[in-house]
């Protein structure tokens, strides 16, 4: 539009009137900026939104109420004097169809910020939570390879990494178990996998073993390590599982060695095998602690473990020799024991050992107590 000084410039009023439609073109730029900037969502949904209020905004500004913006051009065009201004209707619609190409392109943008936002904290979910069964699984490991209270002690964080872990433990009950005969059933054949046959068999035997210590009443015991065929497990190595004042500790030893007697019976029924157990039992202070940085061992030494193992080495098949000691608390429980006499124990001389009969009556009743009450829980079922 030309206007010139001096000029007679017509003012429209047609209804709405405002001298300065710039003012509500701003209040439209800010009404889309807060589309565009504050809210999530898709960015189509952003460019449909910012698409409308454009074209609404154009097509106001071009067709409906182009006066207001002519009648602006004239009034800016008395007032500064000069010949020409910008027709300011077509300046509204570019300026706001960049703005709305812009904050589309900002949305675009926003979006796939927000997306790979999403996809990283995705990820990093995924691997903490990666990180935490790892973590589980190494508890569960180190659980698996030392007692329950010494994982606690290598878990701790306060430990120095060089410390040398062991403890004096007093009255604690050893058990050495071996079957004597499995040397003769292993041969390496090509009919039995080069002897993998038979390793699988030993493999299930020390897994029963196993697996009987998972009960609650043997609880307090804990397996030490199995070497070939010999079995070694030791109860009241803590003060939570060490009874001073009735033995438990010693009588559920007891019971463990009959029940693993019992259970390689079981073995020998189905496998048609005839395996013999020979099992020694002592009592005695030991030394525990963990060897080595590498593939650790939790061990016990002492003499007290020797002996354990000579009255294993000196027993008799199927039986279960115990010492003096052991004699001494299990009897008074109502264990029956049978004495052995003297035998000679190397570095020990002559030592005066018993053979363990069977189950207490206590042992007996108990045990009748729980078949009755697992019978009675399957009928409810
Ligand atoms: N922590 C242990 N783990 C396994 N076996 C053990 C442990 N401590 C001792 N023994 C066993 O106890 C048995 C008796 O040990 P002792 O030190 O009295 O005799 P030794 O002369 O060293 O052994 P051996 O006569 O069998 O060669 C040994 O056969 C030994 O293997």
């Amino acid at each position: 539009m030309n206007v010139t000084r001096g000029q007679e410039v017509n003012v429209c009023h047609d209804g709405v009137t405002s001298h300065f439609p710039d003012y509500l073109t701003l209040c439209v730029v800010l009404v889309m900026i807060s589309c565009a900037v504050y809210q999530v969502v898709f960015s189509v949904i952003k460019l449909l939104l910012l698409g409308a209020i454009c074209t609404a905004y154009i097509s106001m500004a071009l067709l409906t109420h182009g006066t207001l913006f002519d009648n602006q051009d004239a009034l800016l065009l008395l007032s500064s004097g000069s010949g020409e201004v910008f027709v300011s209707r077509y300046v509204t619609a570019a300026v706001l169809v960049g703005f709305t190409v812009a904050l589309v392109i900002h949305g675009r943008q926003t979006e796939t910020t927000s997306r790979l936002d999403f996809l990283w904290k995705l990820q990093a979910h995924e691997e903490k939570d990666d990180i935490e069964h790892l973590q589980a699984y190494n508890r569960k490991l180190i659980a698996n390879i030392l007692p329950e209270h010494v994982a606690i002690h290598f878990l701790s964080v306060d430990k120095a990494p060089d410390e040398l872990y062991h403890e004096e433990c007093e009255s604690v009950c050893i058990l050495f178990a071996s079957i004597p005969n499995f040397s003769d059933f292993y041969v390496e054949l090509e009919s039995n996998n080069e002897g993998v046959e038979c390793l699988r068999l030993l493999n299930e035997i020390i897994a029963d073993f196993d697996e009987l210590l998972e009960e609650d009443r043997f609880r307090n015991i804990e397996k030490i390590k199995s070497t070939g065929a010999t079995y070694m497990a030791a109860a009241g190595l803590t003060k939570a599982t060490r009874d001073l004042k009735t033995f438990g500790h010693v009588t559920a030893m007891a019971d463990y060695a009959l029940r693993i007697r019992d259970q390689l019976e079981y073995v020998n029924e189905h496998s048609f095998n005839n395996f013999k157990i020979r099992i020694g039992i002592n009592i005695g202070p030991v030394v525990a602690g963990v060897i080595g940085a590498r593939k650790p061992q939790y061990d016990i030494w002492g003499n007290a473990v020797n002996v354990a193992s000579r009255m294993d080495s000196t027993g008799e098949l199927d039986k279960i020799q115990v010492t003096h000691e052991v004699y001494q608390i299990l009897h008074k429980k109502g264990y029956p024991l049978t004495c052995r006499g003297a035998i000679k124990v190397k570095g020990k001389g002559d030592m005066i050992t018993y053979f363990l009969n069977g189950r207490s009556h206590d042992t007996i009743e108990r045990e009748e107590g729980s078949e009755q009450a697992a019978t009675e829980e399957r009928n409810h079922k």
